[in-house]
């Protein structure tokens, strides 16, 4: 049998078949930060969980899936995505002194055949590239490079997420020119996605989309209260030539987060305006 049959039924249930579109929500900040607002408990999980059914598909930590696996389970659920690494990206909490700066060290959390026996449908894993130690950035392209070549043969599709290691530094690493060097370079390591901050407008995301021939998803960002706002970053995502969105803290730290999914599936999958989604999910 052929493993490229089991990737093509996980990525049929990621991505809509009918529209190639999907609306991932992202859940595993944890593992990066610690106990983010809206999900620092087991009872706060739950009650999140809750309203995250008619997501196209679900991003947890390792850790998260056991508590939460009946949530995948059924004709309809969404698709299990694991975020697959830790990263260094809180180090200024927990080393005093430190500027907070996110070298892009990052280890995997599980094996490929573990996160298929699991039944994980696809891995998010971080690229970090633009490090001043090369040493560092090799590593992360062979680990990514390994990561896609172990998830090929157990059938699980592979999310890269590509980021600038000196992000922190300044705005050149949002620049069209740097997303659209880093998406490429997600896509032609063999990311089935690749997703990526947005960099503010239409016209800078949109030749980043179109060098870019993996499918992808535009990650959300700090937000919340705003509903509007989230929904015409999807929408803008999408005229920009994105696959979709995946957001986290714009979702489940929501007034109404079952509300805002809804509106963010009119808008990703019916091209619905923003207007006429925002005007449906209040009446
Ligand atoms: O995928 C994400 C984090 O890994 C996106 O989360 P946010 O929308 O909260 O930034």
């Amino acid at each position: 049998m052929d493993s490229r049959t089991g990737k093509k039924i996980r990525l049929g249930r990621l991505l809509n078949p009918v529209t190639g579109r999907s609306v991932v929500i992202a859940a595993s900040h944890g593992v990066m930060s610690g106990p983010p607002s809206g999900l620092r408990t087991r009872a706060e999980i739950e009650t999140a969980f809750a309203h995250l059914g008619a997501a196209d598909g679900v991003m947890v930590s390792p850790g998260m899936l056991p508590l939460l696996e009946d949530f995948y389970v059924g004709r309809g659920r969404p698709a299990a995505v694991l975020h697959l690494d830790w990263k260094n990206h809180g180090r200024k909490i927990y080393t005093p002194g430190s500027d907070g700066r996110s070298e892009g060290v990052l280890a995997q959390l599980a094996s490929l055949e573990e996160v298929a026996a699991a039944g994980i449908d696809a891995v998010m894993t971080y690229l970090y590239v633009g490090q001043r130690d090369s040493t560092l950035e090799r590593a992360e392209i062979e680990r990514n490079a390994r990561i896609v070549a172990d998830a090929a043969k157990v059938g699980v599709a592979v999310i890269i997420e590509p980021r600038s290691a000196l992000e922190a530094e300044g705005e050149h690493a949002l620049s069209t020119e740097v997303l659209s060097l880093y998406c490429r370079i997600s896509a032609d390591i063999g990311a089935d996605l690749v997703k990526v901050v947005w960099n503010g407008s239409v016209e800078a995301f949109a030749p980043v989309a179109s060098t870019c021939y993996a499918p992808i998803l535009v990650a959300g960002g700090p937000g919340g209260e705003d509903e509007k706002s989230t929904l015409q970053l999807a929408a803008d995502s999408i005229a920009a030539g994105a696959a979709g969105v995946m957001f986290g803290r714009r979702v489940f730290r929501a007034e109404r987060p079952a509300a805002v999914l809804d509106g963010l599936r009119s808008v990703v999958h019916d091209d619905m305006p923003v207007d006429e989604a925002l005007a449906r999910l209040s009446g």
